[in-house]
């Protein structure tokens, strides 16, 4: 298991994580997810040694990451480290150096990534030259080259084409596949729901929600109500009791429930504006869950 147990830091007055715990079991792919500053980067560097923690620690197999057992992990770190000036082959070797490997193997990991990740025509260009996308997987490339046991990996999609997506997405799967876990951060939340097994979402110094989407919907199922009334005047669900309009568009009405109102005193007022045509629990995507998740503090955080 990689776990991340009890992380707290502050940077001066401000209290960034406050106890930020969870796990990745080998061979799984876990979506890190939380608004702009919540302090995703901060735990991934934790783990890798950059910041220090005020307390908790990251555990791979039980045992405290420390500077040697990092050599076996895999990091693509958000402000990217490339050398602008070297060859692309030639900066996946050096990372694969870095990490150990002698100078012939080094070679042979770098053509065999460099191939894989759709580098193959680029390997002689300096990586300055290269599109954003393409430093990105040079990036992944030197993050994969050395047989990384453990992936951290801080916004990897962000600024990709959809192949470019798809190419990344891929080798993620392959390590996945090998029984490598995989921490990855992303806004893009609907590729976190359909690569990884199991999400978290970052807010107010804790995670505030963690499980498989499947567990998230769970917990929120039976709250989202979709309504479609064609012909119902505009405003026809305002001021229903314990029923909060997410959204109208033209008779299609979004409603939040309060656990203890019943759907079918709200289907009784749909019936009232005419034809209901659509009347059905909605399955809340990642984003809706992401969206409740930061932005109301839950009833046992609100006790804690
Ligand atoms: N070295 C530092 N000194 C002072 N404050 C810092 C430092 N590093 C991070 N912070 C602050 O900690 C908070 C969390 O930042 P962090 O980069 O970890 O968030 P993030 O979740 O990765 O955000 P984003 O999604 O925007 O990348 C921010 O308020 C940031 O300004």
């Amino acid at each position: 298991m990689l776990e991340f147990d009890g992380l707290h830091k502050s940077f001066g007055e401000v209290r960034v994580l406050e106890g930020v715990g969870f796990t990745v079991a080998p061979g799984s792919m876990f979506g890190f997810c939380g608004s702009n500053g919540a302090g995703k980067t901060t735990t991934m560097r934790i783990a890798m040694g950059l910041v220090r923690p005020d307390a908790g620690e990251v555990r791979w197999h039980g045992r405290p990451l420390d500077q040697a057992s990092r050599r076996r992990v895999g990091y693509m770190p958000e402000e990217r480290g490339l050398y602008p000036k070297m060859k692309v082959g030639e900066q996946v070797a050096y990372f694969a150096r870095l990490h150990g490997l002698d100078a012939a193997a080094a070679t042979k990991a770098s053509a065999d990534w460099v191939e894989r990740l759709g580098l193959g025509p680029r390997r002689d260009e300096q990586v300055e030259k290269l599109s954003l996308g393409n430093q990105q997987r040079v990036q992944l490339a030197a993050a994969l080259v050395s047989r990384p046991e453990v992936l951290i990996l801080d916004e990897p999609f962000s600024g990709l084409d959809p192949v470019g997506v798809d190419s990344l997405a891929d080798a993620l799967l392959g390590q996945v596949r090998e029984g490598v876990p995989v921490v990855f951060s992303s806004h893009q939340l609907d590729l976190v729901e359909r690569l990884c097994d199991s999400v978290g979402i970052l807010a107010r110094g804790r995670m505030v929600a963690t499980g498989t989407v499947e567990e998230l919907r769970r917990r929120e199922a039976g709250r989202l109500l979709r309504v479609v009334v064609p012909d119902a005047a505009p405003g026809w669900a305002d001021g229903l009791g314990g029923a909060r309009v997410v959204s109208e568009q033209a008779g299609d009405t979004l409603l939040e429930l309060t656990p203890d109102t019943d759907d079918q005193s709200v289907l009784g007022a749909a019936l009232r504006t005419g034809r209901v045509t659509h009347f059905a629990w909605q399955q809340p995507t990642l984003v809706e869950l992401f969206r409740g998740a930061v932005a109301a503090p839950s009833t046992e955080e609100v006790a804690a």
